[in-house]
């Protein structure tokens, strides 16, 4: 079964409202593939901008991290439904950015990926390990763990919607790309371990990217590979090579 495509940009902490609606206009034209869906992540603040500005095109807008509560007292986080309300579909959960810096687990993964689902947001899950870990042949291992724990209490029906994204933390922002090899071999266990869990059915349909390094240069290369339904993309999602990358074929 032949999967759709699925390439987005994390915009990570870059560009601010008013560079937002230049950028995105400015992209546009270069990222119309209607063959495969088209996602910006943007930071919070500029996620209504954003909207606007891919209104009439195949652009479609995430958000960059979401809580897991539905409302209260929780200073400087962004509910769900905050999200749905101004039309978000995408949600990346996981980054190791957010794992590193901002305290993330396993565990809070989980219970925002289940929220996700709650509102129809789909998340964009993230998983990948570091050099170390890569280093010491647990690269795998690890993964599979970050996983489980990941889609615990996630229905099936859920689980053949979401997107996964390997990103091995040694890949992000260093210009140092998985080798496709590396990168196929990583989704090919991550489908494994949905197929242990779900069953083919899933397996077949859930999307993995890759991301780490990917340009403009690499893209075409590694979406060939069987197991990689796209890409999440940071430093090259911010330039024209972002068109390039969406219409690598
Ligand atoms: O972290 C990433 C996307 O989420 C990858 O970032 P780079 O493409 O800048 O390496």
């Amino acid at each position: 079964m032949a999967r759709r495509k699925i390439i987005a940009g994390n915009w990570k902490m870059n560009k601010t409202p008013s560079e937002t609606t230049a950028l995105i206009n400015e992209l546009k034209p270069l990222v119309a593939n209607d063959e495969v869906d088209v996602v910006f992540c943007v930071p919070a603040i500029d996620i209504i901008l954003a909207i606007e500005a891919a209104k009439g095109s195949n652009i479609q807008i995430g958000a960059e991290n979401m809580y897991y509560e539905e409302n209260g007292a929780y200073t400087g986080e962004i509910a769900p439904n905050m999200l749905t309300d101004v039309g978000v579909k995408y949600v990346i959960i996981g980054h190791s950015e957010r794992r590193e810096y901002f305290a993330e687990t396993d565990e809070t993964v989980n219970k925002k990926v289940l929220k996700a689902f709650e509102h129809g947001i789909t998340p964009i899950i993230c998983c990948g390990e570091t050099l170390t870990q890569r280093e010491q042949g647990i690269a795998i291992d690890f993964i599979r763990t970050q996983i489980k724990i990941a889609f615990q209490n996630v229905s099936a029906e859920n689980a053949a919607n979401a997107v996964i994204a390997y990103e091995p933390i040694w890949a992000i922002g260093t210009g140092k790309t998985a080798t496709t090899a590396q990168a196929e071999e990583v989704c090919k266990a991550i489908r494994e371990c949905i197929k242990e869990v779900y069953g083919s059915d899933v397996a077949e349909k859930i999307r993995i990217q890759y991301g780490g390094s990917v340009n403009a240069g690499n893209a075409a290369e590694l979406f060939a590979e069987a197991d990689i339904d796209g890409g999440l993309v940071g430093g090259a999602s911010l330039k024209p090579d972002f068109g390039k990358i969406v219409n690598y074929k």
